[in-house]
């Protein structure tokens, strides 16, 4: 099989203050899959998502995206190659205008003129924001943040888009837009999640984490209708949403 985008072997880590977080965690993605990362609050999700741009170093283990090793003499590189997109936008816009933010990371690495603007405008476009480009990001509202934040991430041309509870905050249409936006994309995603449904719709294939281990892996459906498996770790589907009633997508 070809090498995964993302490659997660082993890996452990304990914060400074001794808890450990995760326990030989092994993950693999490969190319244009959409999976979803579930599991129960303190289950160490966020934990793994900051091993991925090395924001966290591996206690032990290993993370390579696209066969590069996350370690502090690539860092620039693993984290063009790794977008992430925090819960609040507010984290990830800081700059006068729309425009201006999703410049800065191309900027950085020294793209410049026309063919920043094409790139700007291009990842702006994806995420249905191109009409937005000069304006202030706080006038923005809260769901156009977050698809201005995701933007911020793709004008880097990642190899794989990690999405932290995208759809949190969102109302309803918003949600849905969002869903269309990153299904319609062409790019590896991993999507962090409490929102089953959301999980369900967009990602075909689940990973659950528990207590710092994986305890499940397999098609989003098997997942979600597997009743001992959601009620050990906590997962509850909310009320009226049945995937049997769906069916496998
Ligand atoms: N800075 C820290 N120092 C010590 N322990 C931490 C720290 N950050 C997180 N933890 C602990 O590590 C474990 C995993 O936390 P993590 O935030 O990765 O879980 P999570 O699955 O993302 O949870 P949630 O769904 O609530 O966001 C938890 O027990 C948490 O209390």
């Amino acid at each position: 099989m070809s090498t995964p985008v993302l490659d997660v072997q082993g890996l452990a880590f304990a914060y400074p203050d001794g808890h450990q977080a995760l326990y030989g965690v092994n993950l693999h993605v490969h190319r244009g899959e959409r999976v979803a990362l579930l599991g129960p609050n303190g289950a160490g999700k966020t934990t793994l998502v900051l091993h991925l741009n090395g924001i966290l170093d591996a206690g032990a283990g290993s993370v390579a995206v696209s066969g590069l090793p996350v370690t502090k003499d690539n860092l620039r590189e693993i984290r063009r190659r790794v977008g992430i997109v925090f819960q609040d936008p507010d984290d990830q816009l800081f700059m006068p205008t729309v425009r201006d933010d999703v410049a800065f990371g191309p900027a950085n690495l020294g793209i410049r003129g026309g063919e920043l603007e094409k790139r700007v405008m291009e990842a702006l476009d994806k995420v249905g924001m191109a009409d937005y480009a000069d304006r202030p990001p706080h006038h923005l509202s809260f769901g156009q943040r977050r698809r201005v934040a995701v933007a911020t991430v793709l004008v880097m041309e990642p190899e794989i888009l990690v999405l932290d509870e995208p759809s949190s905050n969102l109302d309803p249409a918003s949600r849905r837009e969002l869903a269309e936006i990153l299904t319609g994309l062409d790019v590896t995603l991993l999507m962090v999640t409490h929102d089953l449904p959301y999980a369900f719709e967009l990602c075909p294939r689940s990973v659950v984490l528990s207590d710092g281990v994986v305890v499940a892996d397999g098609p989003t459906y098997d997942v979600l209708t597997d009743d001992a498996l959601m009620a050990a770790h906590r997962l509850e589907l909310p009320f009226g949403f049945d995937p049997r009633a769906i069916g496998r997508r």
